[in-house]
């Protein structure tokens, strides 16, 4: 019995822990077409489906004038019987060949996934994730992975575009800053980079200032829902990633951070991005003095336009919000034509972590103002999220509720689906799913030789069934059933709605 080639690596390379290349030389045999005189682009269409579709591979090659190789996936097809009988007859047609060719596969043919696979540990929790900051790849390591973290950065190194340095994340990142210490694992010792992010470039230094990647979707939504013309107040701004967008859409904002280097790079780039003096200032302060200082003072001009005061700081926002409470006596209380909404992000674990983060922001506040929380989202599924609430002009500074001016009432639906694809954009999903998808497509593939080579079987047997009844076939009519096409396939369609199921589950 011959054994399928896999297109993993080969079994010698788990748990090394510096890369060697040469281990991952394999030797395998692939299903190959060989084309002579006869176009690729009358065989391809037919084809495509089977190709042998891997890293620094070439599945369809010239390879001399009038001589071209179709490499298909030995995963998916085996043999000529395996491809669909009107592909065999076209082939047959064309006097095209299928044959065995050996083939070596190297370190390059693998994926980032493929190796760790291959490499780390089975059973534990594995490489699932890695960002990308500029030119920088960031990963943070479990312990159990530390042992591995030489290979881990040279493969991220070697395999991810554009990548010129690995750092791994050491230590927390519980100060007060919210940028962490991380050391290199690969690549130069240059942490000063850019990304671009809702049309902006942001220049800054990784290791000195808070960026993350993962929050590209929640910025966009955030700056979507604000309008030119509206007013922001940016508390904990970071290199301005609400603000920038912000004040270059004419937004009139005002952005703080209280790290000097954010400060900087905040600067830096509303310049950089060309946005007007007019639209921003920025401010080097504690955000609870900013809020007693900038807010309080500007917030009565702007009293009859839509003001947004944003909060980012996960750990900590929720306590600043009692800076809000007597921000204004009666006698100062400006009379707001438009609530101004707080937009306040938290961490909440547990599964009720609506009533958590509620509950936590009621304490905080020291009243009931569950009533005036106008919407709790979750943001990512590290049980961070952020709730929004507005307050007013309920005898101050009360927090109060204003569901007219819900921004996310009139976008509920597309935060929603925001909401989904941030969480399928966790790795390890998006890897399983894409096994999944994989292997769907392998059975689909298969289903359909089989289901014809069952076609084949039924014409037979509905041949021979005919034959036998010879001249009983008045007696027989109508009593002899043969065995239809649904059933028969139904049953091999079974597996393929298996996966489909699983598929489904994953909400992709
Ligand atoms: C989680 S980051 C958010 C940055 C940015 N808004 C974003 O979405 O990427 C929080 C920011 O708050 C700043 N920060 C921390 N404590 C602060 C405080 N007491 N006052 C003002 N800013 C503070 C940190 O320097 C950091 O840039």
């Amino acid at each position: 019995m011959t054994t399928v080639p896999n297109l993993k690596p080969p079994a010698q390379v788990a748990g090394l822990t510096t890369l060697d290349k040469n281990l991952f030389k394999k030797n395998i045999t692939v299903p190959c077409l060989i084309l002579k005189n006869v176009k690729i682009s009358s065989v391809l269409p037919f084809v495509k489906n089977y190709l042998l579709k891997i890293e620094n591979f070439k599945p369809v090659c010239n390879v001399t004038t009038g001589e071209s190789h179709v490499y298909f996936n030995p995963e998916i097809i085996g043999a000529f019987s395996d491809l669909p009988p009107e592909t065999q007859k076209l082939l047959n047609d064309l006097c095209v060949q299928l044959e065995l060719k050996p083939l070596t596969l190297n370190y390059e043919n693998f994926s980032i996934e493929g190796v760790f696979r291959a490499v780390l540990p089975p059973n534990v929790e594995g490489m699932s994730s890695f960002t990308k900051v500029g030119h920088i790849v960031h990963v943070n390591l479990r312990e159990h992975l530390v042992p591995f973290k030489d290979i881990i950065g040279q493969v991220l190194f070697d395999k991810v575009p554009n990548c010129r340095t690995v750092v791994n994340k050491v230590g927390s990142i519980d100060n007060t800053y919210r940028n962490f210490q991380m050391e290199v694992l690969r690549g130069e010792n240059d942490t000063q980079t850019h990304v671009r992010e809702n049309k902006c470039v942001f220049e800054f230094d990784f290791a000195k200032v808070y960026w993350n990647s993962r929050l590209c979707t929640e910025h966009e939504r955030i700056v979507n829902m604000i309008e030119s013309g509206d007013v922001v107040f940016d508390v904990f701004a970071g290199v301005g990633p609400f603000s920038v967008p912000l004040a270059r859409k004419k937004c009139q904002v005002f952005a703080n951070d209280l790290n000097p280097e954010s400060f900087k790079w905040l600067n830096h780039n509303f310049k950089i991005n060309k946005v007007g003096e007019n639209y921003f200032k920025s401010y080097n302060k504690d955000g609870r003095e900013f809020i007693l200082g900038e807010v309080k003072e500007l917030l009565p001009k702007f009293s009859a336009k839509n003001v947004f005061i944003l909060m980012n700081l996960p750990a900590l926002a929720v306590d600043f919000l009692t800076t809000f409470v007597d921000l204004f006596s009666n006698d100062e209380l400006p009379e707001f034509g438009k609530h101004p909404v707080v937009v306040v992000y938290c961490f909440a674990k547990g599964e009720d972590f609506i009533n958590i983060a509620k509950k936590s922001l009621c304490e905080k506040i020291g009243r009931n103002v569950e009533e005036k929380i106008t919407d709790v989202f979750r943001v990512r599924t590290t049980a961070k999220f952020w709730s929004k609430i507005t307050y007013g002009n309920e005898k101050i500074p009360a927090l109060a509720l204003n569901p007219k001016n819900s921004v996310m009432g009139k976008n509920k639906k597309k935060l929603n689906s925001v909401f989904k694809v941030a969480g399928a954009k966790s790795l390890k999903l998006k890897a399983k799913a894409k096994a999944v998808k994989s292997e769907l497509k392998q059975i689909n593939n298969k289903n359909k030789a089989k289901i014809t080579e069952i076609d084949k079987e039924l014409v037979n047997l509905q041949e021979k069934v005919r034959n036998s009844t010879g001249d009983q076939k008045k007696e027989t009519k109508n009593k002899t059933k043969l065995p239809s096409r649904q059933n028969v396939t139904k049953e091999v369609g079974e597996k393929s709605q298996d996966t489909l199921k699983q598929l489904n589950a994953m909400q992709l």
